[in-house]
């Protein structure tokens, strides 16, 4: 009985998901890939194939549920099939299955009954337009976006041929942006919903940010990593870098925006290429440049154009890179290796083959463009942060 709700508050400073200590992170995480591992022992060999290929069926329930109105309606109280049928005109048999679906993945909760009556369970409620962090703007991305461009994963493998483009009208996903102010709103608002997806707090807290004296963040979309780390580093500033459609709107948000709007004087914003030093910000002496979620979107080539470009706007000024992705430890058996090779594929599909590295491959790409890398820093969640200095 009752209505389960976020149990968590949400918090408009800092990430509602606190990390766990490393011992509970650690064993978490083992234990979930053995769970999976146990329940795909005991299932009979040809019923597992055949669910797992049926793997879309969730994004489309999850998607359904969003769509059609149904948790905005549960957010005010339980409902029947029936009732939930009426007030929002959708099909009765179908909606009931759909809610059926939905309470298998936990995604909506019932009270039993002659008569079952649904309600939202934690991860529906997350999806609520009134939570400010919701993830919902990542999995419309995912589902009007990739979807599409997932279902020729064997084309790529076969010809080496680019998803993204094939499945829009030859554009890469930045061509599409340019050209919809709108869609590359939602864009940025879906980045900054993967926050809290991927532990956003714990590279916060689990790397030593303290010891810089400016932030410069590079393709920032609109400074959520930023803000964070000018809240935690109280004597530290920071530098807003990105396409200038992107740094207009960024301006106006942390004129508004609660977690940002006390940050304003300590942040400089600059519009420009990163591909063009001469349109990078100026470097300055203690400055950590930080690339999170950058340099993956780019295969080795234009990775590789991208650093050339930092490394001559750094020039003799001693400035540490910050890249903070989903870098592999282990490219089988890292505690997070099901988000890092859920993100390797997006970006091979939606990135003109994009890629998730390990520290080796990062080694080489840094080497080649006059950088060295120090050390990579793990995080009580799936991302890292490796540094590198000018050679
Ligand atoms: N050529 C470019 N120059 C500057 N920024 C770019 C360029 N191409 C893409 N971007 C930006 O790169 C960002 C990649 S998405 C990552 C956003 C942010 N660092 C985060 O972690 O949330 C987007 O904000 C793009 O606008």
């Amino acid at each position: 009985m009752g209505v389960s709700c976020p149990k968590r508050s949400i918090d408009s400073h800092r990430s509602p998901y606190q990390p766990s200590s490393w011992l509970v992170y650690s064993a978490s995480a083992l234990l979930r890939r053995w769970f999976l591992y146990a329940a795909d022992r005991l299932a009979s060999p040809p019923r597992l194939i055949f669910e797992k290929s049926l793997g879309f069926a969730q994004t489309q329930v999850i998607d359904a549920i969003k769509r059609t109105g149904v948790i905005e309606a549960l957010a005010s109280g339980p409902r029947t099939a029936e009732e939930l049928a009426q007030e929002l005109g959708l099909q009765l048999d179908p909606l009931y299955r759909v809610l059926r679906a939905a309470v298998n993945i936990n995604m909506l909760g019932v009270e039993r009954g002659p008569t079952p009556r649904f309600h939202n369970t934690e991860l529906s409620s997350l999806l609520l337009d009134s939570n400010p962090k919701s993830p919902w703007p990542m999995i419309q991305w995912v589902v009007d976006d990739w979807y599409g461009a997932y279902a020729e994963l064997g084309w790529v493998v076969k010809t080496g041929g680019d998803a993204f483009r094939k499945t829009h009208d030859g554009k890469a996903l930045w061509e599409v942006l340019q050209e919809d102010p709108k869609r590359e709103a939602d864009f940025s608002r879906a980045m900054s919903a993967t926050d809290d997806m991927f532990a956003f707090e714990a590279v916060v807290r689990d790397y030593p940010w303290r010891r810089y004296g400016r932030f410069c963040d590079i393709g920032g979309a609109y400074g959520s990593l930023l803000a964070r780390l000018l809240r935690q580093c109280g004597k530290a500033d920071g530098v807003l870098f990105d396409q200038p459609q992107v740094i207009q709107r960024a301006r106006k948000a942390w004129g508004e925006e609660a977690d940002k709007v006390d940050l304003r004087t300590r942040a400089e914003f600059v519009e420009g290429d990163f591909f063009m030093s001469e349109t990078l910000p100026k470097p300055r002496a203690g400055d950590a440049w930080v690339l999170r979620h950058i340099l993956h979107d780019w295969n080795d080539e234009d990775a590789a154009r991208i650093l050339a470009a930092l490394r001559r706007a750094i020039g003799a000024t001693p400035v540490t890179l910050c890249i903070v992705e989903f870098t592999f430890l282990d490219e089988f058996s890292d505690p997070d290796v099901a988000s890092k090779i859920g993100a390797d594929l997006s970006v091979l599909m939606c990135q003109t083959h994009g890629r998730e590295r390990t520290r080796r491959e990062y080694e080489k790409l840094f080497a080649g463009a006059g950088f060295s890398l120090k050390r990579t820093v793990r995080t009580r969640g799936p991302l890292c942060v490796t540094e590198a200095v000018p050679i």
